[in-house]
């Protein structure tokens, strides 16, 4: 369902041109949950924004469903992102003014998915948040914020999830009871999940882990 040919993409630091895929290859069956590891800076970030469209390879071809990013042009491919990929990050990324239950309706309402509200309210319900509907992301607590980003990431259905460090900011506890629910949610819908972590206990969920390396995803 997801599949990197022959990626390359480098950045320039200045003057200096920093290469860090000359020649990925990976593919993903749909349902797939793997974990990405790498030292920092490896390019795991990278990879992530690569995958989700959001920046352009400089040379080869990524496709998510037999849909090559190649033939999608630029307005095309953000539709085609919106659909088809759901966002977790470490630091939320939640609209500030915006409560807990229009932050999870924004997707669906750009997807036009209907019952959006009602689809919203059950997510919330399921990571255990129905009594923080109107609150603002102010007024949530770390744990609380990420289950509400869990639940945005989730309420259009979409084909693969990107998680980068989800549970990076979070104490161990409320790590260990957010990541249970994205599990259990990701489960029962047979969601793809990419998931980047520097927590071998976090990997472990995992069926695979890679390590990025110098461009490359080994297998662990
Ligand atoms: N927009 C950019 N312009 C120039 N260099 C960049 C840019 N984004 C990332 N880099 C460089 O690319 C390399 C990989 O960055 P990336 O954020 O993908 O690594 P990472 O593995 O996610 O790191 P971390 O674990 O610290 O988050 C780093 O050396 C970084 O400085």
């Amino acid at each position: 369902m997801l599949e990197l040919k022959s990626l390359k993409k480098a950045y320039l630091q200045g003057s200096q041109k920093v290469e860090i895929f000359e020649n990925l290859n990976f593919h993903l069956k749909e349902g797939q949950r793997v974990a990405i590891m790498g030292k920092s800076g490896s390019g795991k970030s990278t990879l992530l924004s690569l995958i989700s469209g959001i920046i352009k390879a400089d040379e080869g071809d990524i496709t998510l469903n037999s849909v090559s990013y190649k033939d999608l042009q630029e307005g095309e491919l953000n539709d085609f992102r919106a659909t088809n990929i759901g966002f977790i990050f470490q630091n939320f990324h939640l609209v500030s003014y915006l409560n807990a239950l229009e932050n999870v309706m924004l997707p669906a309402k750009v997807c036009n998915i209907a019952n959006a509200k009602e689809k919203a309210i059950d997510l919330l319900k399921s990571v255990g948040l129905s009594h923080r509907l109107d609150h603002l992301p102010s007024q949530l607590s770390g744990g609380e914020k990420q289950r509400v980003a869990i639940a945005r990431a989730l309420i259009h259905n979409p084909k693969i999830i990107l998680a980068d460090e989800p549970s990076g900011n979070l104490d161990e506890e409320t790590g260990i009871a957010v990541m249970d629910k994205l599990f259990e949610l990701i489960k029962q819908n047979n969601t793809t999940l990419i998931l980047v972590t520097h927590s071998k206990d976090v990997a472990l969920r995992c069926e695979k882990t890679y390590e990025l390396h110098s461009g490359n995803l080994n297998k662990c």
